[in-house]
């Protein structure tokens, strides 16, 4: 039996639904761009009128942000205020004429919606790699509620466990000085520590003037807490892609459906 593809109709519940039939689910071999809008629409179902709220960054994010201004124009969405975690998001949500704001002005925010670059078992996550890292995080820590929205890709034993980079915005000044700082403060657990490069080979510089070190794991750090801590004692370091105990929900969309987790306080 063929199911529909829908990105609003496909829940954790048809997963449980195809369990029911007789032959084994098939799976739908959709694109990682089309798993990534699925996750992201799902999310949008979180959002009510009146919401303030924190609109995440990178190609995920971006479908859910497509989806709020449809739905504004709709008028199935009144009164909402985004407040947008990037340049970029700033730009597409103003295209999209989603009324902004930022922090100073609601230093409550009602839902974040986000993607991610890892998410464990204990939905800590790693973000960043887009660059966004610091605004993200001041703007998803300020929120309520903080939904993530990923394709099953992004799901990892352990943070550092995808062996992509842990990206950490440091200050310019004396970067060599700091990437190093990096890199043997991280050396037992096997840490090489590149500066991110942008166009034509210079420096990729952040939102806020910054450069990014993308540390490379190669083994498990165990007490994330106690690492994040020693990263965050390091003068020049701004802020890093580990965000611990954030989310609330963690949207993950398969091939078998979507599947929905959420912290348990
Ligand atoms: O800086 C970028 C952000 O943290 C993104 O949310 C993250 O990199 C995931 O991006 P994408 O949805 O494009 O995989």
């Amino acid at each position: 039996m063929a199911l529909a593809y829908d990105p609003l109709f496909i829940t954790s519940d048809t997963i449980s639904s195809m369990a029911d039939i007789s032959s084994p689910p098939q799976p739908m071999n959709l694109t990682q761009d089309e798993l990534k809008r699925i996750a992201a629409y799902k999310a949008v179902e979180f959002v009510q009128s009146g919401m303030v709220l924190g609109l995440g960054t990178g190609s995920t994010a971006k479908h859910a942000v497509d989806r709020i201004g449809e739905l504004l124009r709709q008028g199935k969405l009144e009164n909402i205020i985004g407040i947008p975690t990037s340049k970029k998001t700033q730009e597409q949500a103003l295209s999209l004429g989603i009324p902004l704001s930022d922090l100073d002005s609601h230093p409550v925010i009602d839902l974040s919606i986000d993607g991610a670059d890892e998410v464990d078992p204990d939905l800590n996550l790693v973000k960043g790699r887009g660059g966004s890292l610091l605004r993200e995080k001041m703007i998803e820590g300020a929120s309520k509620k903080f939904v993530v929205i990923v394709d099953e890709s992004k799901m990892v034993k352990h943070i550092g466990g995808s062996k992509l980079a842990l990206p950490v915005e440091i200050v310019p000044f004396c970067w060599r000085f700091t990437a190093e700082k990096l890199r043997s403060l991280l050396e037992g657990y096997g840490c090489e520590a590149n500066l991110r490069l942008g166009e034509k080979g210079k420096p990729f510089v952040t939102d806020n003037g910054n450069y990014i070190v993308d540390l490379n794991v190669e083994n498990d750090m165990g007490d994330l807490g106690l690492v994040s801590d020693a990263i965050l004692r390091l003068a020049g370091v701004v802020e890093h892609g580990m965000f611990l105990d954030m989310a609330s929900t963690v949207i993950i969309a398969g091939d078998f459906g979507v599947n929905i987790k959420t912290k348990h306080i």
